[in-house]
């Protein structure tokens, strides 16, 4: 029997400063399908990009997760249920292939109303430049697309001609792979991969007709996002922080400094606008980030 989450609709109107306008078949809890009883001011602005919401959850030592591969839950039920509604809120959600990989993730919307075929099922994007995801029809984003539970991907590659098979399989479920040029002056991913700009790879997610997207992960993704200047393309910020120390060695938030030009150290990155949101034994923090930064 699947999962069903419910998610409190007070703590919902909570988070709507923070969440794109609501999706044309969002009902997952009622809330913030009014603009103005909710407060709710994130119009759309006809720009070239979705509107991005960066989340994730965290130790209190900044890790994603115990030790790359390790899946670890850090949510409580709460704050799983928060993710599932901000799932609900997004056309699309995003990690990069290092979690399709070690955790084989779901990606869909579990909160009751989305399981009964009443509600909104985000598209996986998944970002995966080399095309070294062996996507099956075992892998459980299909399963679930087969089952009526959520969508196939869109796999964002810098190869031109993905593997044929598995682009039929793909396609065959309603995913498909998107070509991104990658960016000749790289700046170092970890494992020597071509890179994409963030803003190269959120166009071509627009032009998929993709409104709005939440970047859940994982440690490269993020800390790439949050690099300057593709930090600037982040609408909101949600965290869960969960009251655990996960140790050294685990995947873990922390974006790459840029120094000036003389070796002076960068300004920090601070969020702005930030509210706190006690879920359980978690906290949720939501911010912005100040566009001038
Ligand atoms: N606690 C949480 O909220 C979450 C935890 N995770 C955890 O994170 C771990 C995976 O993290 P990572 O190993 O860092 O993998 P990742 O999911 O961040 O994927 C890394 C890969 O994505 C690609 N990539 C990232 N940024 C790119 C860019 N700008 N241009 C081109 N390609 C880019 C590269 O191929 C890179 O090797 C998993 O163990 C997973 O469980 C993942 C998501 C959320
Ligand atoms: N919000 C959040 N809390 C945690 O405790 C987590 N471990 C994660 N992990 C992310 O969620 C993906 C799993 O999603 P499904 O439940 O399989 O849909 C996992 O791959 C990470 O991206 N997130």
């Amino acid at each position: 029997m699947a999962e069903a989450l419910f998610f409190a609709p007070e703590n919902a109107l909570k988070l709507e400063l923070h969440l794109p306008p609501p999706l044309p078949l969002s009902t997952a809890t009622g809330a913030g399908h009014n603009d103005q009883l909710s407060g709710n001011d994130n119009k759309p602005t006809g720009r070239s990009r979705p509107f991005v919401t960066l989340t994730f959850a965290m130790s209190l030592d900044s890790s994603l997760t115990i030790a790359p591969g390790r899946p670890t839950e850090l949510s409580g039920p709460q704050s799983k249920s928060m993710t599932h509604f901000l799932r609900s809120r997004h056309a699309a959600i995003c990690v990069g292939v290092g979690t399709v990989v070690a955790d084989d993730p779901s990606l869909n919307c579990r909160l009751a109303s989305s399981l009964q075929g009443g509600g909104h099922q985000p598209r996986p994007i998944v970002i995966d430049p080399q095309c070294r995801w062996a996507i099956s029809e075992n892998s459980r984003v299909l399963q679930l697309a087969r089952a009526g539970h959520g969508l196939a991907p869109f796999i964002v590659t810098a190869i031109w001609e993905p593997p044929a098979d598995r682009r039929e399989l793909l396609e065959r479920h309603g995913g498909r792979y998107l070509f991104v040029e990658p960016t000749r002056e790289s700046y170092g991913m970890p494992d020597g991969g071509p890179q994409f700009r963030w803003a190269d790879v959120l166009a071509e997610v627009k032009r998929q007709g993709l409104d709005s997207i939440m970047i859940e992960g994982g440690g490269t993704i993020i800390n790439s996002l949050l690099s300057p200047p593709d930090n600037s393309l982040i609408d909101s910020v949600i965290v869960t922080i969960a009251p655990t120390w996960l140790g050294q060695g685990g995947v873990v938030i922390c974006p790459p400094r840029k120094t000036g030009a003389d070796g002076s150290p960068p300004s920090p990155l601070r969020l702005a606008d930030v509210s706190w949101h006690p879920l359980g034994a978690d906290i949720v923090l939501c911010g912005k980030i100040p566009r001038s930064q």
